[in-house]
């Protein structure tokens, strides 16, 4: 893939932070340097340890990624996250299932803010493979689903999808070099898989056209966190 007319970030890992153990969490932010990657925040982390969480991270000078995955009526979705960007987030995301009106919605919200944050659209998680997809959709398949929920987020407003890499490739050829890529389901070579299920290494996911790279617990549950950063950021850095 020609990666030359799209915008890399120098700092592409994002740090998925998934504990249910405060001092733990912040023990790793303590191993990890805003200038080599960026944190999200999910669920987990949100639902235990709420808004001040987020600020603790904001305030240590990490971009975050609020992954809260908003997917609700469109005034539901705009209070939510117009109530995220006021925590000083990066990045705040939605479902693209929620369709084009909660997307328009969630970016007028998202723009009001003074630093606006980048707003995503999940289109099919990255936990599902074709069967259970077909579980849940009666038509397509897991490409053509991603392709059209990528172009429905772009012409909605968002500024990029969350995805799996294996998807990006085809996702460079139809939208916009300034549309961003941010996949989850990264695994350096010889990593556990979890309960992902279209993965891909650092460098296949760079290569193919991604922007942002989400990776959790090859990370967070490795004995030297900082290190396995250092890794994925050398892997990729003759590809930035
Ligand atoms: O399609 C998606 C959307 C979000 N995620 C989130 O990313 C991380 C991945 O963590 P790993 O430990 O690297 O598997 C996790 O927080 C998910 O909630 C995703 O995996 N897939």
């Amino acid at each position: 893939m020609q990666t030359d007319s799209i915008i890399i970030d120098k700092r592409p890992v994002i740090v998925a932070l998934d504990f249910d153990d405060l001092s733990l969490a912040r023990a790793l932010v303590n191993s990890l340097s805003p200038e080599k990657c960026r944190i999200k925040v999910g669920k987990e982390m949100f639902t235990l340890f709420g808004p001040d969480w987020v600020r603790e991270l904001v305030d240590k000078g990490f971009e975050v990624f609020l992954d809260l995955k908003f997917h609700d009526i469109p005034n539901t979705v705009a209070k939510a996250v117009k109530a995220a960007s006021a925590l000083g987030v990066w990045m705040v995301n939605v479902h693209a299932s929620g369709g084009p009106d909660m997307i328009y919605a969630a970016k007028d919200a998202a723009l009001i803010s003074n630093t606006p944050p980048l707003l995503t659209a999940v289109t099919i998680l990255t936990s599902m493979d074709e069967r259970q997809f077909g579980a849940v959709y009666d038509t397509g398949g897991i490409d053509e689903k991603v392709l059209s929920l990528a172009k429905l987020a772009e012409s909605s407003g968002a500024d990029g999808v969350v995805c799996s890499a294996r998807e990006a490739g085809s996702l460079r050829r139809h939208v916009d070099k300034h549309f961003c890529l941010v996949t989850p389901g990264i695994r350096p070579k010889g990593s556990a898989v979890n309960d992902q299920k279209r993965i891909m290494t650092p460098s296949e996911a760079i290569d193919a056209g991604v922007n942002y790279l989400v990776v959790g617990r090859p990370i967070t549950q490795a004995s030297l966190p900082a290190s396995v950063l250092s890794e994925i950021n050398a892997s990729i850095v003759q590809l930035t």
